[in-house]
């Protein structure tokens, strides 16, 4: 195939534009970039190699090389590694690989001018492209494992880059960078220095575990014989690829922490906390976990894969460490490195692997306790980690019964009380007056919708507080009715509320029930299709009536839930609880009792009553059409 020359995807461009003109401050981390891009294709061409027999690749010296030109002003960073074909090159360098998301858009759409570009790139990484912040034009010749004939990709940043066949390319992939004048204001830095990228990648990239390699001129001293100095040509190896989860805590520095995962996760904030394990005895293995302080864009992306890379002794085995973390806290990023198993070990393997599993239970054990212990000693920490993971931390209330308790402990929840923070369930139960032996809690779709639902109107008035719970996880971990410190969690849409707090009120209860007895059951009757019985409630103050679940029924929002995911569920029948101090329940008592047979003129009045509560509590009507018909009648009797 000839020449050809390819514009840039709009988003890619658009990208590109930023990084171009970028004011970002750090342009030194463009060489972590394409060392981490190499050193990915290294780890893929040695699994490949160790999957693929018939994969006629050499393997046995995979480097990183610089080779910086001063007289040039180039840099060329290569690798031996799993190369490229013609249309991964046109797929992954022409596109925003991932930023087909919502937020990338939305950020790059507003973020019209240079300055807000620093943000942008802090924030969610450039990979590749961040070579455009130091070199006018890129030149990538890469060749794919196993295939014939490589390829020449070249652009200068603009809107467009070419592609060409290079026959003679070596078997991975060289980036050449033409190099930007270095300009120290503008922290722009002599890249083709030796010295200087000696310095970068001891800062950025020391534990890449493959070498680095760069050809480096040193003084050989007159020996002793008398002869000159001379000068030679050194390769010198400049990482010291040290595995850093192989090392005790103290032995690492924050920084060096946070370079690397940086490099595993290809997000460039700081990790928020940092978790090192290493295991003896029956499977030896070591662990180094990283809670992000940014969540990555594609967090509630189905198909994304797990943030933890599986080592065997040293050996990269996999990114896609879904086994090793449940789905709940995909947001680690981290490393483990076992001993005992199989170098071929293949995912299905992975699965099963008794190992594995073990491995599993330790590790969600001690992130969950890890963020308890952000909850208990760094508040502020907490509180972040709380606003960017807390939704998909809390799917472990439902996809993970063995830790239920530690992960409900680990959470916190919205309330009536007044506060702009959420709550431990451990603060609500010190808070609970001596009576309350239960946490009171409603569900609904948003914190306003629940707030203005009538169902809170009592505990309201007697200052009972009540948990806000809006996640949609939330609907289906409350409704198996679980217990915190031996207090059972009580709906206050389900169920009888009990907010009596005098004697009197039972015999009261009586004889109102008795007052109100043949509007309720003609109640009953009238809305038969969706009332399964009408009472007095406790639970109102100013609204007329609401409806309640029984005890252990599905809520309107959990059958929803369900109907959106396909599943057939049958029609909830509610109660319908009426507050007997309320004009438009005394009054429908009256005008019930005076109508004698002529009851039917009432049964509009009955269907708004009903109506009336579902809107009350964010509900959906069935027939909204019919909704207005009443309602309009009605208002045109008044009328009259
Ligand atoms: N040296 C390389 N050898 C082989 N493939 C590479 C190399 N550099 C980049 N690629 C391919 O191009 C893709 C895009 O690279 P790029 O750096 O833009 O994004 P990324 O590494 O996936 O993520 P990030 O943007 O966070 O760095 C990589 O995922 C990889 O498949």
């Amino acid at each position: 195939m000839s020449s050809q020359v390819h514009e840039f995807h709009a988003e890619a461009r658009q990208l590109l534009d930023l990084v171009v003109h970028s004011i970002y401050s750090n342009k030194d981390s463009f060489l972590r970039e394409l060392i981490s891009n190499s050193s990915d294709a290294l780890d893929k061409l040695r699994l490949a190699s160790l999957r693929d027999s018939d994969l006629d690749s050499d393997v046995s010296d995979l480097h990183v090389r610089l080779t910086p030109d001063a007289q040039a002003r180039t840099l060329t960073v290569a690798d031996n590694g799993i190369g490229m074909s013609r249309e991964d090159v046109v797929d992954l360098i022409g596109t925003v690989a991932k930023s087909g998301t919502a937020k990338m858009r939305q950020a790059l759409a507003e973020a019209g001018d240079a300055g807000a570009s620093e943000e942008l790139i802090g924030q969610f990484g450039i990979g590749f492209y961040s070579a455009f912040m130091v070199a006018e034009r890129v030149t990538m010749v890469t060749r794919k494992a196993g295939e014939s004939v490589g390829t020449r990709w070249e652009s200068t940043g603009d809107g467009t880059y070419t592609v060409d066949e290079a026959p003679d390319a070596a078997p991975g992939t060289a980036i050449t960078l033409s190099l930007k004048p270095a300009d120290a204001d503008n922290a722009l830095h002599d890249y083709a220095d030796p010295q200087v990228l000696r310095g970068l990648v001891k800062k950025y990239s020391d534990f890449i575990a493959w070498p680095i390699r760069m050809s480096e001129t040193v003084e050989v001293p007159a020996d002793e014989d008398g002869g000159e100095p001379t000068v030679e040509q050194v390769d010198a190896t400049l990482n010291s690829q040290k595995a850093l989860w192989a090392k005790s805590k103290d032995e690492v520095s924050a920084e060096e922490y946070a370079e690397f995962y940086r490099h595993l996760s290809h997000n460039w904030d700081e990790p928020l906390e940092t978790i090192s394990l290493h295991a003896e005895g029956t499977f030896e293995y070591q662990a180094l976990m990283f809670l992000p302080s940014q969540p990555p864009l594609d967090m509630f992306a189905r198909e994304r894969s797990g943030g933890l890379h599986l080592y065997v002794r040293r050996v990269f085995i996999t990114d896609d460490g879904a086994e090793l973390l449940p789905e709940y806290l995909r947001f680690v990023q981290g490393v483990v490195d076992a001993n005992d198993l199989s170098l071929n070990v293949s995912r299905e393997l992975l699965q099963q692997d008794r190992q594995i599993r073990a491995i599993r239970r330790r590790l969600v054990k001690k992130v969950i306790g890890t963020v308890q212990e952000l909850q208990d000693r760094r508040p502020d920490d907490y509180a972040s980690f709380w606003t960017n993971f807390g939704q998909v931390f809390k799917e472990g209330l439902v996809n993970d019964p063995d830790n239920f308790q530690a992960i409900l402990k680990a959470s916190v929840f919205e309330s009536t009380r007044e506060s702009d923070q959420p709550t431990t369930l451990a603060d609500y139960v010190e808070r609970c007056p001596a009576e309350q032996k239960v946490i009171y809690y409603m569900t609904g779709e948003t914190r306003q919708q629940i707030e203005r639902s009538p169902h809170l109107e009592g505990f309201r008035a007697k200052g009972i507080e009540v948990l806000l719970l809006s996640d949609p996880v939330d609907e289906v971990w409350t409704s198996s009715m679980p217990e915190y410190d031996g207090r059972q969690f009580v709906s206050v849409a389900k169920g009888e509320a009990a907010l009596d707090d005098d004697a009197d009120a039972e015999t009261d209860g009586a004889d109102r029930d008795a007052e109100f007895a043949d509007l309720m059951a003609w109640l009953t009757e009238v809305l038969e299709a969706d009332v399964s019985q009408t009472r007095l409630t406790k639970r109102l103050t100013d609204s007329a009536a609401c409806l309640v679940g029984d005890t252990f029924s599905m809520s309107p929002q959990l059958e929803k839930l369900y109907r959106a995911s396909g599943q057939q569920v049958p029609h909830m029948k509610r109660v319908l609880e009426l507050n007997p101090d309320h004009p438009l329940v005394t009054g429908l008592a009256k005008a019930y009792a005076d109508a004698g047979d002529e009851r039917s003129a009432l049964t509009s009045t009955a269907q708004l009553l009903y109506a009336m509560a579902v809107l009350a509590e964010g509900g959906e009507l069935a027939d909204p059409a019919e909704f207005a018909k009443l309602l309009s009648d009605t208002l045109v009797a008044g009328l009259r």
